[in-house]
């Protein structure tokens, strides 16, 4: 049985929605499962820091949910940057999940993947959507996971930062405050439920400012990530509003329409930052499984 396992990207808290909202996201992580083998076989793109064997962590997460899986050739290709705030490890997960689901026949349904995912990720803001497709609200309870759609504004695009270096997840996540003050729980919380029914309102350009308002993580990860102030400020400067910290960082995302967006492009291509800045969309395909005829 030979078959591919795709996963976009995703862009895990657009402003306000720390651990909750997320966005799949047009840059893929794809798995051939080649033949059967002696040993695990992890052919891939990243160099020397991600194992070859049956230590990479896609096959770690197969192994987890079916100990005895068959071991096998893996062909995996990928554009989504490691440890830039695009989910890569959340896809590396699903694609774990989703092959031992094939090759072990667990018969897993999305919503019991989505919970090993959750469980594996520690929070459902990335693998929800990388899982499936579009944008989406999760709550995780330590149990369960509740998750819903979000209706998005039609036809945007976003524009992206991606820095040339790395900012690992667990190293932002422990930049963040333990205890938030009741008073700042209740704005924080506040600014992402107007953010949220502003979009299903259609009140989009309200949507955009109070994505810049999160008070739970971008202000205590501004240090590491100092271009977020710098792209905000050329973004204001066009009239553009809704420029948000890409889950950890360090990468930056601004929502655009229209002209808007080669027009920032340019303008972020002139402050000649240490990066790539590129145009994503929306993915609302998900993971999706090919099976070779
Ligand atoms: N396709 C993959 N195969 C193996 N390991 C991966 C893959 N994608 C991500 N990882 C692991 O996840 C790490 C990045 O995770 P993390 O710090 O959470 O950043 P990100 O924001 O990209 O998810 C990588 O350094 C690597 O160890
Ligand atoms: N809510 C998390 C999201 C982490 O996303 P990643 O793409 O950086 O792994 C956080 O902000 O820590």
């Amino acid at each position: 049985m030979q078959f591919t396992i795709q996963v976009p990207a995703s862009s895990a808290n657009l402003g306000p929605g720390f651990d909750s909202l997320g966005l799949a996201v047009s840059r893929y992580l794809k798995v051939q499962v080649l033949a059967p083998s002696s040993k695990w076989v992890v052919d891939h793109p990243f160099g020397d820091s991600v194992p070859y064997n049956h230590n990479n962590l896609i096959v770690q997460i197969a192994q987890k949910l079916a100990p005895n899986l068959p071991a096998h050739h893996l062909m995996v290709s990928s554009d989504i940057p490691l440890a830039r705030g695009l989910g890569s490890s959340s896809s590396a997960i699903l694609a774990g999940i989703a092959l031992a689901n094939e090759l072990g026949q667990l018969a897993l349904s999305q919503a019991d993947m989505l919970l090993a995912a959750t469980q594996l990720e520690g929070h459902p803001d990335n693998v929800a959507p990388a899982l499936l497709g579009g944008g989406v609200a999760a709550y995780y309870d330590q149990k369960n996971v509740y998750q819903a759609p979000l209706t998005l504004p039609q036809d945007f695009s976003l524009v992206t930062f991606i820095p040339n270096y790395p900012l690992k997840t667990a190293d932002a996540r422990a930049a963040l405050a333990t205890e938030l003050a009741l008073p700042q729980a209740v704005a924080a919380s506040a600014v992402a439920n107007v953010m949220i029914a502003s979009w299903q309102a259609g009140n989009i350009e309200q949507a955009r400012r109070l994505m810049e308002a999160d008070q739970f993580h971008e202000q205590a990860r501004a240090s590491l990530v100092p271009h977020l102030g710098t792209i905000r400020q050329v973004a204001h400067e066009l009239g553009i509003y809704g420029t948000y910290l890409s889950g950890a960082g360090p990468t930056t995302v601004t929502l655009t329409t229209g002209q808007q967006t080669q027009a920032l492009i340019t303008r972020l291509q002139a402050l000649d930052l240490p990066g790539e800045i590129v145009a994503l969309v929306p993915d609302f395909d998900g993971l999706v499984i090919q099976h070779k005829e």
